[in-house]
């Protein structure tokens, strides 16, 4: 049974102000960060992936969201093709990266010491303002373009600056969000 709502029995006075207990299954910070960048997620027009970023000062604040998006007011007037015939009718060269964006919607002068949690591990561009910013940590949820050279490069530059990447685990084993919503089914990945 929920315990919203639940009245205190007799232990619990000892503990809590009032006869109505707290909710008690809240999400964790872990969860909550990476529900924030999938929501964000959410908001991508990319029909192909759509990635969120969040990222959290060391009190637990979150500082900027971001997800992957054409340029202000670019939005109709360039493709959103993976393959073309030149490179520049793709989106690719255009589409401002989910990392981007959350450093440029900072609320804060100063990231450094921040970690982002993000859906996608982060390219090579992403990884450089991640360097560059001073935020310390990346929790990733999908690793899923391993073997291309810009994930490649960014987990060699990582590697290099001491930037501490890890997978995603939900801290609530019965998983209440449904974290791989944003990828579709059966991208759950153990690494
Ligand atoms: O670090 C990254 C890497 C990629 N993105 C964005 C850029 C694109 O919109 C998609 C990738 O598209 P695919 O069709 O899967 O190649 O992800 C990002 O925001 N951050």
């Amino acid at each position: 049974m929920s315990r919203e709502g639940a009245r205190a029995g007799p232990a619990a006075h000892s503990s809590h102000v009032g006869t109505t207990l707290p909710r008690s299954d809240v999400l964790e910070w872990p969860d909550y960060f990476m529900a924030v960048a999938v929501l964000a997620a959410k908001q991508s027009r990319d029909p192909h992936t759509q990635v969120g970023a969040c990222i959290v000062s060391s009190e637990n604040r979150i500082v900027g969201i971001g997800y992957n998006k054409m340029p202000n007011d670019c939005t109709k007037a360039f493709p959103w093709d993976k393959e073309a015939a030149s490179r520049l009718d793709t989106k690719y060269p255009y589409i401002s990266h989910a990392e981007l964006n959350a450093f440029v919607n900072k609320t804060v002068v100063d990231v450094r010491g921040c970690r982002i949690y993000v859906t996608l591990f982060p390219c090579n561009e992403c990884a450089k303002i991640i360097i560059q910013s001073g935020i310390h940590e990346v929790i990733y949820l999908l690793d899923k373009y391993p073997d291309k050279d810009e994930t490649r490069a960014a987990k060699r530059l990582f590697e290099n600056t001491g930037i501490h990447c890890r997978k995603f685990k939900p801290k609530n084993e019965k998983d209440p969000v449904d974290f791989y919503s944003v990828f579709g089914a059966n991208q759950e990945q153990s690494n």
